[in-house]
């Protein structure tokens, strides 16, 4: 059948879609953000519709950014293809993934995945190689986590949601002191000074490394946040996950250097993951 159109054919506004050109199917789940939705559009391309509630997100803002992001095109980043932006509530129309978030395919596949370093490996470099092609479009994704992490056929592994933290009103999430901020996934920078670069975004990787060689374990178990700050401001980090090589555990320790600029950049990160999952598998 027909390749995917990189975004929606209207040439005028070409990240504007006709909600009338998609058909909803089944719900997928819920975030804070409102319902994902299962979709065709166009009668034949599988869609996944998020429907954005209202009051979650600062919309025009958004749909200004959206321009851009129907422009960043990787096999690693779920695709945007545009938005339904004529009515309200708006939907966001990105790139269907079958087997749903990276984070719950883990929890569910332990078993089989746990003495497959080799996959595990694999996943963790699709998901740099997403990462690398953000960096060098100087994109910062903000909330790089396995929960945003989309897996389809063939364990394709892709990032999603990149970039969209900026848009969430709620500021308990958006505040390092808010409820909802995701600390486990922050860097000293962020937790002091709220500082997001791409090399915040490296630390958030090496907490998805430990979300995937624990298979979906939540990193620092049930420590409350605030303990979490606290061990993250002395220097105390994760601990090697069990099924774990000592040279993946490496890699992780490198993107937990408390000094943004002692990490390493997701480019040089995949040459080195490459040549790890050479050496020794
Ligand atoms: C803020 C939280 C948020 O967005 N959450 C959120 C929830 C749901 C789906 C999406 N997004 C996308 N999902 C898919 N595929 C998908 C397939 C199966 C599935 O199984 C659910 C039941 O499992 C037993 C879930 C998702 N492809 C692209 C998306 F973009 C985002």
């Amino acid at each position: 059948d027909r390749p995917a159109p990189a975004t929606a054919g209207l040439s005028h506004d070409k990240w504007e879609i006709d909600h009338n050109e998609l058909v909803l199917l089944e719900e997928l789940g819920s975030g804070q953000f409102g319902v994902v939705r299962r979709g065709k559009w166009r009668g034949s391309i599988d869609v996944a519709v998020k429907m954005m509630k209202e009051g979650t997100m600062s919309e025009d803002d958004f749909i200004e950014e959206a321009k851009v992001m129907t422009k960043l095109q990787h096999t690693n980043l779920v695709q945007l293809y545009g938005v339904c932006s004529k009515n309200r509530p708006i939907f966001i129309v990105t790139e269907y993934m079958r087997h749903g978030s990276l984070l719950n395919h883990l929890r569910r596949h332990e078993q089989s995945l746990i003495n497959n370093q080799g996959l595990l490996l694999d996943m963790c470099i699709q998901v740099c190689k997403g990462m690398a092609y953000l960096e060098r479009h100087n994109y910062i994704h903000r909330d790089l986590a396995a929960r945003n992490c989309l897996v389809g056929t063939e364990n394709i592994v892709k990032v999603a949601d990149f970039g969209l933290a900026r848009y969430v009103l709620d500021d308990q999430y958006t505040s390092s002191g808010g409820s909802k901020f995701p600390i486990k996934w922050a860097p000293p920078e962020v937790l002091n000074y709220t500082r997001f670069s791409s090399k915040s975004d490296v630390w958030a990787y090496g907490v998805l490394m430990w979300e995937v060689f624990t298979c979906g374990k939540m990193p620092y178990g049930r420590l409350k946040n605030s303990e979490v700050v606290e061990r993250v401001q002395k220097g105390i980090i994760l601990e090697k996950p069990k099924a774990c090589y000592k040279e993946v555990y490496d890699v992780m320790k490198k993107c937990w250097s408390p000094l943004p600029e002692n990490r390493p950049s997701f480019r040089s990160l995949k040459d080195t993951l490459v040549n790890v999952s050479q050496s020794i598998l």
